[in-house]
């Protein structure tokens, strides 16, 4: 059966990485005889300003029937201005994400040995790392209501958010974590603000009790502060960490720059069925879009993490995670990697080195 894949370049740099996401996968489709077809859409800025909404019907459409959904980044300062909110490129990918109830967020910071000199840490602090962090993706403070800028009696505004958690959204993170865990190192490290913010008690409270059905994977609680400062001073006591929406969306960006780079860290948006969109965990890079010097690594490792989450193909997801291993050894470095004695190359030329160690392997 033909399985649909979505392409959803968006803004900034995501239409140069996802350029190269797409010959990798055009690459593993002939080489794996893999039955997936590619569609493409418009979301976030783009969408914008040809139909005017950062999520067009057509796209909401096109993503509901698709099996899968590779996305680049949304957003830049051309729509910062914009006054109604509703109509900012964000809203398209965060729509995308509740309407499609993509609440289960993957993000696993992995150093590659050879960028050890790339990380931001010492080698012996960094090297093997792999950490795991199952960020809630589809509620918390990004979605609570009510929410708004009002006027207050003495005239002035007063901006305000809900951070709010169900236990049905507490407990289906909490499964989705736990089972991460127990396919890992069996560690799980629940990250809150249990000493001062009430929803957060309750994240901790259901945490413990979803861990009575997983006896085999030892939890631990730790405040998010102190999590942010343990991940930068010994980041590999950690296996996988469960966080809210968002928490999890300002430690992975931290623990991207344990990887070397945030255009290393990939991510999948899981739906309870394995519905995915993929994309990678960092923005649109508007200070670097349209020069060509993008790393597309990210977004290729999410390409990989939907041919093994989404697609069932794990072989063609193992060669490209080999593919990247095997460009990244011959010594090939984005700027943002880059380090003394290693070959500079553009996003286009780190895609076409994929490619090719791909259909080599
Ligand atoms: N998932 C998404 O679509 C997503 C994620 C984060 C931010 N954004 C949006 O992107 C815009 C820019 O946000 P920002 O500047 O805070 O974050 P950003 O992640 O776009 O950029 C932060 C820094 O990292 C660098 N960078 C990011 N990706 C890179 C890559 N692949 N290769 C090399 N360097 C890379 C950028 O050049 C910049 O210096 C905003 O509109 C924001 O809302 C979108
Ligand atoms: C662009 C923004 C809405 C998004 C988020 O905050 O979730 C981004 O930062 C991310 O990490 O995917
Ligand atoms: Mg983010």
């Amino acid at each position: 059966m033909t399985q649909n894949v979505l392409i959803l370049p968006g803004d900034g740099i995501g239409p140069e990485i996802v350029t190269e996401a797409v010959k990798v996968l055009e690459t593993a489709k002939q080489k794996f005889n893999l039955n997936i077809e590619l569609d493409n859409a418009l979301v976030g800025g783009a969408a914008y300003d040809e139909f005017g909404t950062p999520l067009p019907e057509v796209t909401m459409q096109k993503a509901e029937k698709a099996d899968a959904i590779l996305l680049g980044a949304v957003g830049g300062p051309k729509w910062d201005e914009l006054d109604d909110r509703e109509l900012r490129p964000e809203k398209g990918l965060l729509g995308l994400r509740s309407g499609l109830e993509l609440f289960g967020n993957l993000r696993p910071a992995i150093l590659y040995p050879q960028l050890a000199d790339a990380s931001s840490l010492k080698p012996e602090v960094v090297s093997g790392l792999d950490i795991l962090i199952v960020r809630e993706l589809t509620g918390g403070i990004y979605f609570g209501q009510p929410r708004g800028i009002r006027e207050l009696e003495n005239g002035e505004r007063q901006g305000y958010n809900t951070y709010v958690y169900s236990e049905s959204e507490i407990r289906r993170i909490a499964k989705v974590a736990f089972e991460s865990a127990q396919k890992r190192g069996k560690k799980l490290c629940s990250v809150d603000k249990a000493n001062v913010l009430e929803v957060t008690v309750l994240w901790r409270e259901i945490m413990n009790e979803v861990a009575k059905d997983y006896p085999d994977v030892e939890l631990s609680h730790m405040y998010v502060d102190n999590a942010a400062m343990q991940l930068v001073r010994a980041p590999k006591q950690f296996d996988v960490m469960v966080t809210g929406n968002m928490f999890g969306d300002i430690l992975s960006d931290a623990a991207a720059m344990l990887t070397g780079s945030i255009g290393m860290l990939p991510s999948a948006s899981l739906d309870k069925n394995n519905k995915g969109m993929y994309e990678p965990c960092h923005g649109s890079a508007p200070d670097i879009a349209g020069q060509g010097i993008a790393n597309p690594l990210a977004t290729i490792l999410s390409a990989a993490m939907m041919l093994r989450y989404s697609l069932n193909e794990s072989a063609a997801a193992d060669a490209i995670e080999q593919a990247v291993s095997n460009v990244l050894d011959q010594g090939l470095r984005t700027a943002d990697i880059y380090s003394d004695g290693m070959k500079k190359v553009s996003t286009a030329e780190m895609g076409e080195a994929v490619v090719a160690a791909l259909a080599n392997a």
